[in-house]
């Protein structure tokens, strides 16, 4: 049938359904669908169809994505919270199909060796994700150590197109604060260095989405009848009988003017699989009558499988963004863009290499010495003995170079900004997603959890982490000082308040000394400032249940037979790296587990 926006007639009982068709589910349902070519594999998608969209294909144009008004990505609305001001923040998620692959900055990112390996269950460890990260890939760069794919579908490479002046400013300033750059931060060891930044686009810089690179050449081929999408339908919940799943109940999404948005059901012979990302997994399953007895107890759904991991447990990179002014010309920046001057019509018509930029040149993973972590406190100590001292590998944060204010900027005039993007590798704190009625349309109760641990840990990470950057950008040849309103108010007497410059500092340039004062100045602009990074996570944890975990290491739900979930939500803990590589290999690993299965 290929991609629809209703069920054909005769199309009412399938082998596999597939509720979500992002970053993992188009993975899952190409390769079911060439594995098992016996089987029907339908896909169900809430969002627009991607193809040759020029907003999805050219990278560089994802930040109409973050405006308010985008319709391929879901807009998550968290509660208020005291932790961050009281603000309400809003995190990002894919809403079309290909999820977050489609609509993401396509920054290539993998975790550290110890990640996976401390996940600690048996199928998921670092070598078997090897394995399937070098799947996905097809990696353009030097690769010394042996660990990039280049048979798989996703090109990595740098692209047509880099800010050549920024970028060397940025490395010579590294050099002198003496952090190393190595050929390749992404071969799961590299730490306390940063490298050249290199893409999820192909050489001549077109986005590798999952669904343009797993799900279109199988819909085009003639090769997979057995495949079948709908678009613009929402799996409201699972249809459990028996502690069995069944099928889905699904309904057209009115979002997109649909005349009849009445719910009906599809049949599943053998599996249903849960791929809706964090936010969708588990409130598809909470629908569904799986999940903590007290939240659908209020949600007024009837309780069918108590889960109670299923919402729980949510997070993300916490981060934080710091704008610099510069001496660089606008147009060898992204400011024209962010800013709305640049006219895309030109750029698209002109095929201009920026099209394939992400306005990313040079990434870094660092993080404290021992003797460091020992001046930040006890409390912070002993958080570095439990979780940092014994993996040498894992990051405290991590570090981008952005090529252009980072974010929506309205309080400040246009001008050739550079932006500097701090997140926190594994933050403490947890929120959740949980559902406050029975139908797609209720609120979900959202708390991202940010910067709420007890000992106040997540900040000091930030603190430790705003001096080392500004450290970095203030050596940079181009560097004219600090925008303001993206830094913390420090009073006029510190040393660390932010002045324009009319040149580069003259060498030798000094460390800036901050005091506590200071230190809590830029913990409460933290809690002012602190943003997604639109990694979410751990809604559905695999591990054990009397842990807290919603599935099990064949990613099947607790308590259902035949139901699986297979996307991000899965993770038991965080990641040291954009996620985007993460929730493919997933999508890989998920889909060998699921073959085996329906064989
Ligand atoms: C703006 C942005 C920028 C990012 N930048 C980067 C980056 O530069 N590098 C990087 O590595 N990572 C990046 N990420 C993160 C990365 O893209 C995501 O973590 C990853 O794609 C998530 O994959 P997933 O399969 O878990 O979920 P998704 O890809 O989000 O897939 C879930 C899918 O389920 C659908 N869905 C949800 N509910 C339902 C329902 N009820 N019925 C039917 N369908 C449903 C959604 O529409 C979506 O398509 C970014 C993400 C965003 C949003």
């Amino acid at each position: 049938m290929g991609i629809q926006k209703t069920l054909p007639p005769g199309l009412d009982e399938v082998d596999v359904i597939i509720a979500g068709g992002g970053t993992a589910g188009c993975v899952i349902a190409a390769r079911l669908a060439s594995a098992l070519p016996n089987l029907q594999i339908l896909l169900l998608e809430q969002g627009p169809n991607n193809f040759e969209d020029p907003f999805i294909v050219n990278l560089g144009l994802f930040f109409a994505h973050l405006m308010p008004d985008g319709d391929k990505g879901l807009f998550n609305k968290a509660n208020p919270s005291r932790h961050v001001n009281g603000r309400e923040l809003t995190v990002l998620s894919g809403g079309c199909l290909g999820g977050g692959s489609s609509i993401n900055m396509g920054m290539y990112s993998r975790p550290q060796w110890s990640d996976f390996d401390g996940w600690g269950v048996e199928g998921w460890t670092t070598e078997d994700m090897l394995r399937c990260m070098k799947k996905v890939e097809d990696y353009h760069d030097p690769d010394p150590e042996g660990t990039h794919g280049t048979r798989g579908p996703v090109q990595v490479s740098g692209g047509l197109y880099r800010a050549k002046r920024a970028e060397e400013d940025f490395l010579r300033a590294l050099d002198e604060v003496g952090w190393p750059i190595v050929e390749d931060l992404q071969d799961l060891r590299a730490v306390n260095s940063f490298a050249r930044a290199r893409r999820m686009v192909s050489p001549e810089g077109r986005r590798q989405d999952a669904a343009h690179k797993y799900l279109h050449p199988r819909l085009s081929d003639r090769a997979h009848s057995n495949l079948h999408v709908l678009v613009e339908t929402q799996a409201v919940k699972v249809l459990v009988e028996d502690g069995q799943a069944k099928g889905v109940v699904f309904r057209s999404n009115p979002k997109f003017g649909a005349a009849d948005v009445s719910e009906k059901a599809v049949k599943s012979r053998k599996m249903v699989v849960v791929s809706g990302g964090c936010f969708g997994s588990p409130t598809i399953l909470q629908r569904s009558g799986v999940g903590p007895r007290d939240v659908l107890s209020k949600a007024g759904v009837p309780l069918l499988v108590e889960n109670n991991g299923v919402g729980a447990g949510y997070e993300d990179h916490q981060a934080m963004a710091y704008g610099y002014k510069t001496s660089l010309e606008m147009e060898e920046t992204l400011n024209g863009l962010l800013f709305g001057l640049t006219d895309i019509g030109e750029l698209l018509k002109n095929n201009d290499p920026r099209l394939g930029y992400n306005g990313q040149d040079v990434n870094g993973k660092i993080r404290p010495t021992d003797e460091e972590a020992e001046t930040m406190g006890p409390a912070f100590k002993a958080v570095w003995d439990a979780h940092f001292r014994d993996t040498p590998d894992k990051p405290l944060a991590g570090l981008s170079l952005i090529n252009g204010i980072p974010g929506l900027a309205k309080d400040i005039p246009p001008a050739s900004y550079l932006g500097l993007s701090a997140f926190s590798m594994y933050p403490l704190s947890r929120g959740h997603v949980n559902i406050t009625g029975p139908d797609m349309c209720d609120p979900v109760d959202f708390d991202t959890g940010f910067l709420a641990d007890k000992d106040g840990i997540d900040i000091k990470k930030h603190i430790w982490t705003y001096k080392k950057q500004r450290e970095i950008m203030r050596r940079m040849p181009c560097y004219r000082g600090e925008v303001p309103s993206w830094h913390p108010p420090f009073p006029e007497t510190s040393d660390a308040v932010c002045r324009d410059v009319t040149d580069a500092l003259p060498d030798p340039i000094e460390d800036i000394v901050y005091t506590r004062e200071d230190e809590e100045v830029i913990g409460l602009h933290v809690q002012a400032k602190a943003e997604t990074t639109w990694h979410s996570m751990g809604t559905c944890k695999m591990k054990a249940q009397e842990e807290g975990g919603a599935v099990d290491g064949k990613l099947g739900v607790y308590g259902v037979k035949g139901l699986k979930v297979a996307d991000l939500s899965i993770c038991p803990r965080n990641v040291s790296g954009n996620t985007c590589m993460t929730a493919l290999a997933i999508g890989e690993n998920a889909a060998d587990i699921f073959i085996r299965e329906l064989q």
